[in-house]
């Protein structure tokens, strides 16, 4: 469940005092998600998404995510628009949080991914790509290779309490990877995080992509790769090239990759799994138990971590 922080009726009501949208309808918190309260709200003038950044998310951040997402939406990508009060601010204060609305957008994230939605997944990623380049404020991935070994240090030896040996294992993993990261790939804004639950498809196609708090501006071929592992797998973890291969076809109907970018592929995709390893095991170590917030299971990404590391090129991704 995602309400950490309640909002009452004088608290909203105070609140949308500062915007023009309308008198309040319904309003209701939304149960998905692990990082902020959301809320759907619809008002008189129509459906919009309240979020209450927790504390996970670093304020002094925040204008640079929404400024992304306000840059994306206006070259017609479908992301969510965020609001600006009557004074032109797009944070504002609510409830001891820092908080913001954007437009709803409609659709259903898929539960059970199929290469039919690969494809279309694949295209829109790259146009993510190419409608960010306009956006010039760079953010460093704080979750890319440069964060990778101090988020394994800090899970130290519990790391060998969850999986017996992972310590030495996921030690001598992160050095392959980070020893052969290729080095200039072309980069720009990337999603980071464009998992399933984070694509809205409406009638075959997609009508939504959210979620944009981890975006950074690191190797596009690297945003490929996360997707790779997200949504390329089965639930018994084997690899689905099919999947893989309408992925990478749709995103090449947009934006073709370079040779360095498909070269890199193997060790780009190691390096996902290992990040959503170690992000997900730093977790299980560190949620209290009985917390409200439901821990990933990290196995499934040392699973895939595995799998990456006996590819040998693009071809066993389906190129
Ligand atoms: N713009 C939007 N339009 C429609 N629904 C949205 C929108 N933004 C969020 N939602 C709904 O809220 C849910 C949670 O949103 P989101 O995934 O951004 O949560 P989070 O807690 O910030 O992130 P995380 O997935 O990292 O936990 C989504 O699954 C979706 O149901
Ligand atoms: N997509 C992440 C959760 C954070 O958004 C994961 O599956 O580990």
């Amino acid at each position: 469940m995602a309400v950490y922080t309640e909002v009452t009726d004088d608290a909203l009501a105070a609140f949308l005092e500062r915007y023009e949208i309308g008198r309040v309808v319904a309003f209701r918190g939304i149960a998905e998600g692990v990082e902020n309260s959301n809320y759907s709200l619809r008002t008189t003038e129509g459906d919009f998404i309240l979020t209450l950044y927790e504390k996970r998310v670093d304020p002094v951040e925040l204008p640079w995510f929404l400024g992304l997402m306000e840059h994306l939406a206006a070259q017609s990508l479908p992301c969510p628009l965020p609001v600006r009060a009557q004074d032109g601010a797009n944070l504002n204060p609510l409830a001891g949080r820092i908080a913001a609305i954007t437009t709803f957008l409609p659709g259903i994230w898929p539960r059970r991914p199929t290469a039919a939605h690969c494809g279309p997944l694949g295209a829109a990623l790259a146009r993510l790509h190419e409608a960010g380049t306009g956006y010039a404020a760079e953010r460093a991935n704080a979750l890319g290779p440069h964060g990778w070994r101090p988020l394994l240090d800090r899970c130290g030896e519990s790391a060998d309490r969850v999986q017996p040996g992972w310590g030495v294992e996921l030690a001598a993993a992160l050095d392959r990877i980070l020893a052969a990261w290729p080095e200039d790939l072309p980069r720009g804004q990337i999603h980071a995080d464009l998992f399933p639950d984070n694509v809205f498809f409406l009638d075959g196609a997609i009508s939504g992509l959210i979620d944009f708090y981890f975006a950074a501006t690191d190797y596009f071929a690297y945003d490929i790769a996360v997707c790779l592992n997200a949504w390329c797998f089965e639930a018994d973890l084997t690899f689905n090239i099919t999947k893989s291969r309408a992925l990478l076809r749709g995103y090449q109907s947009i934006r073709p990759l370079a040779a360095t970018e498909t070269a890199a592929l193997p060790v780009l995709c190691q390096g996902a799994a290992i990040r959503f390893l170690l992000t997900r095991l730093y977790d299980w170590i560190n949620t209290p138990d009985g917390a409200l917030v439901t821990r990933k299971d990290p196995m499934p990404y040392y699973r895939r971590l595995r799998f990456h590391a006996q590819t040998r090129s693009a071809s066993d991704y389906g190129l």
